[in-house]
């Protein structure tokens, strides 16, 4: 997982320190660069390159360029105030540091198991294929390994066969799934089910929804109704991980329309380059709440970051 970011941050880390193992950065600040010794002066070049280039892998692996030049920011902030020498293992752990602050912001404390509503009410939301259909899947088979009553709303009535792939869903998960006609008005299954779950004292209601361009206006006006209706406890944008900073701008058309209160990042475990999930901490300033990391049922996981720096930085 996010192999090609952790190449490249193990190379940058291990060519360098072979080369050079500390940097006078201190010396450097406070000194006149023409009075420098020519190793000085080295020294300050390799600096202000190896900036460079931490900033370059983390564009190389889609963090937005905003988003990475201001990693850069906080981690030169942060090396101003250490009163010695800097090696190459410092900058190491100070950008573990820097990005340790910046995805602890997108911690959820939520925990789904112990909401004060019954029935909860979660709503699936985002553009076609980022896996909304397989989220609410792992979300029900985990509420029910957790002993929890669920209900499905099959709200994709636009999409010939959506339906079915949610009655499977349910069926694997022995899950109840409410469904109307295909092309039928899905704020009515919503409620539907919400009507459903309140007379049989069912803990949570999962609303899967038709997926839609950010930029079609009618499907997102449908989905405002949905919400309208629904009123859920929950909205959850399902992001694919594999899409890069294509995932900020649609996150952001989304917040502008219908808001939403935390993202579900999919697809971890393929080739995602991995910054989309730095990214999304950054800009979106929404909890990331889940994260897929598989098609299976099990394959979910609460967000962590010490999960995501680990594998980042392992060697
Ligand atoms: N590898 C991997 N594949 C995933 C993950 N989540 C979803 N998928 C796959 O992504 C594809 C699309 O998932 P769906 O759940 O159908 O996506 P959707 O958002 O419901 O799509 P629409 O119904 O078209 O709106 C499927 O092949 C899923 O198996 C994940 O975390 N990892």
């Amino acid at each position: 997982m996010f192999d090609s970011l952790k190449k490249k941050l193990a190379g940058l880390f291990k060519k360098e320190s072979k080369d050079d193992e500390n940097l006078n950065i201190n010396d450097k600040v406070n000194e006149n660069i023409s009075n420098k010794s020519e190793n000085q002066e080295s020294l300050f070049i390799k600096r202000d390159e190896f900036d460079e280039r931490v900033q370059e892998i983390l564009i190389e692996s889609d963090v937005s360029f905003e988003s990475a030049e201001r990693i850069v920011e906080m981690l030169k902030n942060r090396e101003k105030k250490l009163s010695r020498k800097i090696s190459y293992d410092d900058i190491k752990s100070n950008l573990r540091s820097v990005l340790y602050d910046v995805l602890s912001q997108a911690k959820s404390d939520l925990d789904l198991l112990n909401v004060d509503k019954k029935p909860y009410v979660i709503l699936f939301i985002g553009i076609n294929g980022t896996g909304k259909t397989t989220t609410i899947g792992k979300i029900a088979s985990y509420l029910k390994n957790n002993n929890k009553k669920v209900v499905i709303a099959a709200g994709d009535t636009f999409r010939a066969g959506a339906i079915e792939q949610i009655s499977i869903i349910g069926e694997k998960t022995g899950t109840e799934v409410i469904k109307h006609d295909f092309g039928s008005d899905p704020a009515s299954v919503a409620y539907d089910a919400i009507e459903h779950a309140r007379a049989r004292r069912i803990d949570y209601v999962l609303i899967d929804s038709a997926g839609r361009m950010q930029t079609n206006k009618n499907l997102l006006s449908e989905m405002k109704k949905i919400k309208r209706v629904a009123r859920p406890d929950l909205t959850l944008l399902v992001l694919d991980g594999m899409i890069g900073n294509d995932a900020i701008e649609q996150a952001k058309t989304f917040m502008n329309e219908i808001n939403f209160d935390g993202v579900v990042l999919t697809k971890l475990d393929t080739d995602a380059r991995g910054g989309a999930v730095i990214s999304v901490a950054m800009e979106i300033k929404k909890p990331i709440m889940f994260v897929g990391v598989g098609q299976g049922l099990n394959d979910i996981m609460r967000f962590d970051p010490d999960w995501y720096l680990d594998k980042i930085f392992s060697s």
